[in-house]
């Protein structure tokens, strides 16, 4: 079975895409190939302020099994990520600390677990000792394939997958070190069927807290295996993002923990000049961005519309036009989605057209120019000026140069611009797109 069957299902409703963080998730995951790397301070809160903290700067100074640092090197890393350079040492640390960690996607939280686990195991020991939660079915392969990678070099440890489909007999022991799952399967292994030990567990993980939560049950799942886990097992929760539901969530499973954060960078609109265009309707709209790519060079760009319809008109009339243009639609499966994704990034294609929903959440940061085809707009029909700063501002570290392009097409769109301006307190200046020379001027 195709590890992403569930997600294969195309995506048919509008608020289930809007919904649907996990699939958001493995997006990200699918994506990130390589660190995304922030220029964002870690913050540390020690459980105990008097003992020292620790961080490393190489791998070698956390003297990993030489099984384990050889798949450390083997998969590409050299050193430690921002959070790997704290979490590690106290995920190593003796006596086990507890911790709860957040940082964005893409930040090296699975390879740091990964290798917590990996370390803790001993190998003669034929029972699981390190338990690891994901919220879903695809989730848990995802990260279970980062700890084969990782052990590789490490045979002797064991992998098991506690997911739907996986049938064991009631009383089955089980003899892999390390078992990954969801939390029903989890459950189920440890009370009903008896095929984990749930007191021989010294390592526990809940990934993806955020996601976990968002799944009806599975809060009331994950809680219930923890209670089984001994008191001396050590705890750790990893999330991307923390708002007070995560946090307490959080503290009930992870008693006494340290906590790391890594905050996200902030977008800014300082560094971007912003345009609008009045046009009457959509073919116009199409005519000036035809205008737009007469005059300027532009190297990639990013279109975003308010309907997968017109999203799939405007690839169209551009590909006819001769760009070499990829469309992100609502029908495609995740997989198809990330493939979409990771050539644009890689430049195969100049110009992607997508409409909010598909791109949520998903940074390319290398884009220059963003055309709003339409505005983004809420459910109210009012300006979301969230989206609006996501798709088009830049955190400090990608602060070069930006330009947006908004394009007007009636009273309403007018307004929504205004509500903008006023929100960001910047001015968005007209440009004319029947005057070449104006617009060679906006990309100086
Ligand atoms: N120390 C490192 N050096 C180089 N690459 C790394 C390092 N740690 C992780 N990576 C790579 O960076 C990418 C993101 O890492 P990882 O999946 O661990 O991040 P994450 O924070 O768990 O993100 P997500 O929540 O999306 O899974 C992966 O391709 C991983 O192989």
């Amino acid at each position: 079975m195709s590890p992403f069957s569930y997600y294969n299902r195309p995506f048919t409703c509008h608020s289930c895409l809007v919904e649907d963080k996990a699939a958001q998730s493995l997006l990200n995951k699918m994506i990130h190939t390589s660190l995304v790397n922030t220029t964002n301070q870690v913050e540390v809160l020690q459980r105990d302020p008097k003992s020292p903290l620790y961080s490393v700067k190489t791998f070698e100074e956390l003297r990993l099994k030489d099984e384990l640092l050889r798949g450390v090197y083997d998969m590409g890393f050299n050193r430690p990520s921002k959070i790997q350079e704290n979490a590690l040492p106290m995920m190593l640390a003796e006596p086990p600390q507890n911790l709860i960690a957040q940082s964005q996607s893409g930040t090296g939280k699975t390879a740091a677990f990964a290798l917590a686990m990996l370390s803790h195991v001993d190998p003669a020991n034929k029972w699981t000792q390190c338990l690891c939660i994901a919220p879903t079915y695809e989730l848990a392969l995802q990260t279970g394939k980062v700890i084969e990678q990782m052990g590789k070099f490490y045979p002797e440890v064991k992998l098991a997958y506690a997911i739907r489909g996986n049938k064991l007999d009631r009383g089955t022991k089980l003899q892999e070190q390390i078992v990954i799952g969801t939390p029903g399967t989890v459950l189920d292994w440890c009370s009903k069927l008896k095929i984990i030990d749930p007191k021989k567990i010294s390592v526990f993980v809940l990934d993806e807290a955020d996601v976990m939560i968002a799944t009806q049950g599975h809060q009331d799942q994950s809680i219930r295996i923890q209670r089984m886990l001994p008191n001396e097992c050590q705890m750790l929760l990893f999330s991307a993002t923390f708002e007070d539901s995560v946090w307490k969530f959080a503290e009930r499973v992870v008693p006494d923990p340290n906590i790391i954060k890594l905050k996200r960078e902030e977008e800014t609109l300082d560094t971007i000049k912003q345009y609008y265009v009045l046009c009457n309707d959509k073919d116009e709209k199409f005519t000036a961005l035809c205008n737009i790519y007469g005059a300027i060079t532009i190297a990639q760009a990013m279109i975003f519309c308010h309907t997968r319809r017109t999203a799939g008109w405007l690839s169209a009339e551009l590909t006819k036009e001769g760009h070499v243009v990829a469309l992100l639609s609502g029908e495609m499966t995740v997989e198809q989605r990330a493939t979409i994704i990771e050539r644009f990034r890689e430049g195969k294609e100049k110009v992607l057209v997508t409409t909010n929903v598909c791109s949520r959440g998903i940074d390319v940061e290398q884009v220059s120019v963003v055309i709003n085809f339409d505005l983004p707009i809420d459910k109210d029909g009012n300006a979301d000026n969230e989206t609006y700063l996501h798709r088009i501002g830049r955190t400090g570290r990608f602060g070069k140069r930006g330009l947006a392009v908004n394009m007007i097409d009636s009273k309403h769109s007018m307004n929504i611009l205004n509500q903008i301006e006023e929100h960001f307190n910047k001015k968005i200046n007209k440009l004319d797109t029947d005057d070449l020379d104006e617009i060679e001027k906006i990309s100086n």
